[in-house]
């Protein structure tokens, strides 16, 4: 079943939340200072991960992968979360940052956690399931809404109000 709801996040609001969790980031490495390096969970991490190590001057970047939507080529049913690519350099994570754009069930974020106690966790966004898996995010929303990211979607041509109200629309 799909979720009734949809938050459509465009590059430029996508752009200034994850500048707006580098400056939540800024100084939550280990004694105050900086992060050793960052784990961006791909793919959805990825460019939030090269936004805020931009903003943090960061140039250590690990990645981890987990596998867990998709199943059935259908992208919001899940199959059991599986570890493609483990983040070898970050040790069990302490001083390190992990990164994803969002946290809907925990499921991804339970699994890296696991691999990264000592890391601190941090996403853009944030559903009610997932929040207390994170210890950093910006924005909250609803359980059952599904958040359309930029590189899944496209501007498209939708009719005028005249012209659907007219076909019953
Ligand atoms: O809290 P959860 O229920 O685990 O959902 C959150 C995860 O789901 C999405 O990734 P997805 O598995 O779709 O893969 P992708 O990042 O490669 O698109 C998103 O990028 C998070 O990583
Ligand atoms: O694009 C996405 N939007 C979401 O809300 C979501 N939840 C899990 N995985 C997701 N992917
Ligand atoms: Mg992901």
């Amino acid at each position: 079943m799909s979720p009734p709801r949809y938050y459509t996040v465009t590059w430029d609001q996508l752009h200034r939340d994850a500048k707006a969790l580098a400056w939540r980031l800024h100084g939550k490495g280990p004694e105050g200072g900086a992060f050793k390096g960052i784990v961006a969970i791909t793919r959805g991490g990825l460019i939030p991960a090269a936004i805020v190590a931009r903003e943090l001057d960061c140039r250590l970047i690990e990645s981890v992968s987990v596998i867990t939507y998709g199943k059935d080529g259908e992208e919001q049913n899940r199959g059991e979360p599986t570890v493609a690519k483990p983040p070898v350099a970050a040790g069990d994570g302490t001083g390190w940052l992990v990164l994803d754009d969002l946290v809907d069930t925990g499921t991804t974020a339970r699994v890296v956690r696991a691999m990264l106690p000592g890391a601190h966790f941090a996403t853009i966004y944030a559903k009610p399931a997932g929040r207390p898996l994170v210890d950093s995010f910006i924005t909250e929303v609803s359980q059952d809404t599904w958040i359309l990211f930029p590189w899944d979607t496209e501007p498209q041509f939708v009719a005028p109000i005249a012209r659907s109200a007219a076909a019953g629309g």
